[in-house]
This record gives C-alpha cells, structure tokens and sequence, in this order.
C-alpha cells in the first residue's frame, strides 16, 4: 500500500527566519532577470526619456506666456505650439517604446524562473513533498510568478523612473522658484513617513494574502482530486462550507490590502492637493511683489501637474512592490530548500547488476514524526539473493511500504545500509540506481500521455534515441510488458497504444491503471523489481493471469513485493515477517505457517480482507446491474410519455 501521508499543515510553511530587506529580497531575482536586463534597462531609458520631455512641456510654456502672450506678438506662438505637438508625440513614442522593450523580457523570466522551480521540485525528496501542500506550490508556479513577471515589465521600471522623474522634477521646481520648491517639498515629507510605515503594514497583509491563496488551490486541488469520494459520501456541501470558510478569509485579507493602499492614495492625492494650495497662495504673492514672473508661476504649476501622475502612482507602485517581495520570499523558500537525497560526489557503477538486494541493520524514521515516537524500522536485516521472490507480510502500519520506498532511496535510511550487489545504494546515482532498481505501487498514477509513453516512461534509453533499431527495441519491450501486465485491452482503446489516458489516468478503471503502472515497471528491464502490493484493484481472475505471466519475470529478476493477498504469498520463494519495525521470520510460506503464530494471524487477518473485498466487488457488480435495469425501466417510461404527448410528429421528429 502507498506511504500514508501525514496531515498537511494548516498554513503554508513559516517564512524564512532571516528577513532580508525588500531591496535585497527583489535583488534575489537577478540571476534569472540577467539576460533581459538589458532590455528593461532600454524600457527605462525610454520610460526617462517620456517623463524629461513631459518636464521640459513647461519650458515652452513658460516661454509663450512670458513671451508672445505677455507682449501680444502672435508671430511666436506658432513655433511654440509646434514644439509643444513635437514634444507631445515623442513623448507617446517613448510610453510605446517602453511597453516594447520591457514586454517580451518579463516572459522569459517568468518562464526561466518558472522551469527552474519545476526542475527543484522534481530534485527534492518525498519528505519535502509530503510536508508541503501542494496548493502553495501551485500557487507559487503560476500566480506568484506571474506577479513577478508584472512588476519586472511594468512595476519595478516604473517605479525606478517615476522616482527619478520625481526628483528631476523637483530641481526643476527649485530652478522656477526655490521658496515654492522648498514649501511643495516640505508639505510632501509626511508622504515619506506614510510609505515607510505603509511598507511595514502592507507586507505583512500580502504575504498572509498569499499563503491564503495558496490554501485555496490546495483546497481546490483537493476536491477536485477527491471528487468521488465527495459525491460517494454526500459531502459536497461539507466541503463547500470548508472552501467558502477559507475564501472569506481571503476576502477579509483582500480588503485589508485594499483598505491599506486607499490610506496611503488618500495621503497621495490629498497632500499634493495642499501644496498646490499653499505654492498658489504664495506664488501669487511672489508675482505680485515682482519676485515671480506669471510665466514662472504657470511653468512651477505645469511642472507640479506633470508631477502629479509620479507621485499618486508610488502608492500602487509601492503595494505591487511588497506583493511581488512577498511572491520571491514564496519562491526562494522552495528554491532555497537542501535535497537531502542527491548523487554521491564520486559515484560507483555496477555493469550488470545480480540483483542481490540487502538491508543492514536499516533504521528509519520520518522527518515529521513525533520525537517520541519510536522509528519505523528499527534495525531491518535482509537479504534477497539474485532472482529471488520475497515477499513482505506484516500487520498494517507495519512499514512495508517505508522498507520499499527505502531501496528507491524515495527516502535514506536514518541509520544501517541498503545494499545493491554488496553497494550502498547511495553511492551509485540515482539515475542508474532506479535503472536497477523499479517500483510500481498500490495507487497507480498515470500522466496525461500515451499508453505508450506511460509504460516506456522508465525507458529514455529507447525513447529517446534516434537509432531506428532502439525505436523497434521500444516496440518489442512495450508489447511484452502489455503482455506481462495482462493489460491488452489497451488494444481496443480508440487509438490503441497511442490513446492518451487522462488526467491520472482517470478515463482508465483502477484495475486497467494498475496494469499500465505494472507493465511501466517490468518494462524498465530492471534487475530488482519492487511491487507495492500493485494487484490490489484486479479481479480475482486477472490477478491470476497477472501472477502467471509476473512468475516469468520475476524467475529472472529479483523481487520485493508488499503482500497484502494470500494469493500473492504464493508467489514468492521466501517471505519475511516484518513486526515492530524488525524482520522477526523469513521462511518458506509453510515454513512459517507451521512454526510462526504472528504470521499464521497475519495471514487469516489478509484472507478475511480478501473475502470482504469479494463481497464488497459481488455487490457493487450487483448494485449495478440492478441500477443499470432501472435506467432501462426509466428510459422506456420516458419514451411512452414522450411519444403520448408529441404524438406521431414527435416521433417523427426523433
Ligand atoms: N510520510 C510519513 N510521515 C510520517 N509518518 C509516516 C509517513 N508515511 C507513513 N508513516 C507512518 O509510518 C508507519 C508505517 O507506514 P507504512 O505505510 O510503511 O506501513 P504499511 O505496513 O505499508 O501499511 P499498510 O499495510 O497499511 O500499507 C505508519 O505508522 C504510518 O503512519
């Protein structure tokens, strides 16, 4: 039976404990953003040039006002509103230049940083993945990527140049009159105050947004995925209670946000407003005691206006900012995680391996057990000899499935040696280790892919050579793995083998999946195969052609399979006991009939299973028929009425 997963926890994994400054926590983003800075960089550039031209508006206005408006000679207005129109159209040129340098760029990020995430969560060990929901690593690949995509294109150039423009525009300011520079400069500095404590604020809102998002998908993920359990026990309505639980408090977090950007926009619009009010008041006063010309005075206001987009957009600029601080945190916690399974750094080959598999005092306990929980495995000895059958018996929790996933390296043993051909399995890499070693399990996932992709899976060698002898190779092993796994009635699917099997293999019933995971096993030739009870879906007479054509295997190949029918004991040569975490007997199965009475109530508790499971298929076949024999009774009452009640134009109609 598959590893039982523990509970998945209630939010997303703590934050990282070191708090990096935002600057330093974007600045993470550099590698992947290196190739297309040069492009954002141009977007700037551009996106400067549009903001000094905007500036430089004023210059010629300043220059018509105290000019030909001011001395009434209409000679020199049309060069002055040429220069503006001039002035006007590049400035749109640059706005279109800027969207254009900066568009393509934000994808290849998105897209880099996006396969990089993909290539470490394929590289991190099970234990990762059974301590992660995997609705926040949803979250993470597609919404919190596509925020930093945003805000590298759009965001993060805006704000760089904005700011700039900000401070160009005020030395502008300063140049037209250095009192109302110095009073528009000082009214705005509580607006400095506000961003700071706004950042504080604001963080700490979009980080708690998006874990929540997180636990969304995750929630989604999940009843999608358990969806006929759902309808099975009639919890539909339960779980959407849970969901809109979780999305209300999103929502609430949302409006947080919301409420904390409208703080800091009202202080954008209000305190420029002010400072327009009081520059007017002593602008007037400036002109009208000769300090300031009327043209100055229209300049200061023009430069002050141009200004006033830069300004009010800090404050979305700042919150897309913290959003996209807090979408990098999301992915460098990932990113950041250490692989505890990895190539050794001189790594051992075995050529041609026997298939003599060995466990050494093996000592094993889950990362995320309680501390006062005993190990799983506590000291496991065993040793199968090449071609050897053995099967692994124990009482359920036992650790059947921990001890297979063990010599996958799925997880390392905590103390003791798993051993291939007298190597420890951690010397080879694990790339030729699941060469040698393959494994098919109870809860037979298929991809969304061929029947025949999903069974060569374990064969790139065939796959994905170019060799037209490697291509008929892949033919042969394809058919006689179909073969092995009794699983022909792929030959009646629409395209054959080449009939893509959905979603996990959804379109397939639990039987035909688990023919297809067993015949992707066997087909990866290995010299040990490992057999987590995968015969548990089929049909009593299935299973015994499965077994028939598994025993040719299996004389060849050395296997380790979790037991969980009477039936499959049969198959084996030896059988081991495992009992509180220790390989207490191996033995023929009537060896230990005879002299273990653990095993003898192991074995009476697998065939009263067996017997419940027959029951439980016998009147699931029953509940069926009598099902399918009341739709028929329906759909014929359905068509007397209808042909009673549309009479003969009706049927005619059908
Ligand atoms: N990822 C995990 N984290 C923590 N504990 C786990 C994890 N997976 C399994 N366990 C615990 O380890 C013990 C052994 O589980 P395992 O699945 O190996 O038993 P099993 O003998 O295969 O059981 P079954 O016959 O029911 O399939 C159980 O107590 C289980 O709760």
């Amino acid at each position: 039976m598959s590893t039982t997963a523990p509970p998945p926890p209630a939010a997303a994994p703590a934050p990282a404990p070191l708090r990096l400054s935002t600057a330093r926590a974007l600045a993470r983003i550099l590698p992947y953003a290196k190739p297309a800075m040069p492009w954002i960089y141009a977007g700037m550039v551009a996106a400067l040039l549009a903001g000094v031209i905007a500036l430089a508006i004023p210059l010629v206005l300043q220059s018509l006002v105290d000019g030909p408006l001011a001395t009434g000679d209409p000679s020199q207005i049309w060069p002055a509103a040429i220069a503006v129109l001039v002035l006007g159209i590049l400035e749109a040129v640059f706005i279109a230049l800027r969207r254009f340098f900066v568009l393509t760029p934000g994808t290849h990020i998105e897209a880099r940083m996006r396969n990089g995430l993909y290539a470490q969560l394929q590289d991190l060990p099970v234990a990762f993945h059974d301590r992660w929901q995997s609705g926040q690593l949803l979250s993470r690949a597609v919404s919190d990527l596509n925020l930093i995509r945003r805000w590298l294109s759009f965001g993060f150039v805006l704000l760089i140049v904005n700011g700039i423009t900000i401070v160009i525009g005020f030395v502008v300011l300063f140049s037209w009159s250095l009192w109302l520079g110095l009073l528009f400069f000082v009214v705005s500095v509580p607006l400095w105050i506000y961003g700071y404590l706004f950042e504080q604020k604001y963080s700490v809102i979009a980080r708690r947004a998006q874990d929540q998002q997180g636990d969304l998908a995750t929630a989604v993920e999940e009843s999608v995925h358990g969806i006929r359990v759902l309808k099975a026990f009639g919890r539909g309505t339960h779980s959407l209670l849970k969901f809109a639980e979780q999305a209300e408090l999103l929502r609430a977090t949302e409006i947080d946000k919301a409420k904390a950007i409208a703080g800091i926009w009202f202080w954008l619009v209000l305190i420029p407003d002010v400072a327009f009010a009081l520059c007017l008041l002593g602008g007037v006063a400036l002109a009208a005691n000769g300090e300031l010309s009327v043209g100055e005075l229209f300049a200061f206001f023009a430069t002050a206006t141009v200004l006033r987009f830069p300004i009010e957009s800090i404050g979305f600029l700042l919150a897309m900012t913290y959003d996209t601080r807090a979408a990098t945190d999301r992915f460098f916690e990932v990113m950041d995680e250490v692989n505890t399974i990895t190539d050794p750094a001189a790594p051992v080959s075995i050529e041609a391996p026997t298939g003599r598999l060995t466990f050494e005092n093996v000592v094993f306990r889950y990362q995320d057990a309680p501390a006062d929980q005993p190990g799983v495995l506590d000291g496991v000895t065993l040793e199968l000899e090449p071609g050897e059958t053995m099967a692994l018996v124990g009482v359920t929790g036992s650790g059947k499935t921990t001890m297979t996933a063990l010599a996958t390296r799925l997880y390392d043993v905590t103390e003791g040696r798993v051993l291939l051909d007298g190597v420890d399995i951690r010397d080879l890499t694990r790339e030729e280790l699941r060469r040698h070693i393959a494994m098919a399990f109870e809860d037979a996932t298929l991809f969304s892919a061929s029947v025949r992709d999903n069974v060569l899976l374990g064969r790139p060698d065939l796959t994905e050579s170019d060799d037209p002898a490697d291509a008929a190779e892949a033919e042969r092993v394809l058919a006689e793995a179909l073969d092995i796994a009794q699983a022909d009635f792929v030959h009646s699917l629409p395209d054959g083998v080449d009939t893509t099997v959905g979603e996990e293999g959804l379109s397939l019933s639990g039987g035909q999946r688990q023919r297809l995971a067993l015949a992707r096993a066997v087909a990866a030739n290995p010299a040990v195969l490992v057999l987590d009870d995968p015969l548990s879906a089929l049909d009593v007479d299935t299973e015994a052609l499965v077994e028939a054509a598994l025993r040719r295997v299996l004389a060849t190949t050395t296997g380790l399979i979790v037991a969980h029918r009477p039936s499959t004991v049969q198959m084996a040569d030896r059988v081991a006991l495992l009992q509180e975490g220790r390989i207490t007997d191996v033995g023929t199965h009537s060896e230990l009939l005879k002299r273990n009475e653990h095993y003898r109530y192991v074995i009476s508790s697998l065939e009263d299973e067996e017997l419940a499971a027959a029951e439980r298929v016998e009147r699931d076949l029953k509940l069926a028929e009598q099902e399918g024999r009341r739709r028929d009774a329906i759909d014929r009452e359905a068509r007397v009425i209808d042909s009673a009640s549309d009479g003969p134009r009706g049927e005619a109609a059908r």
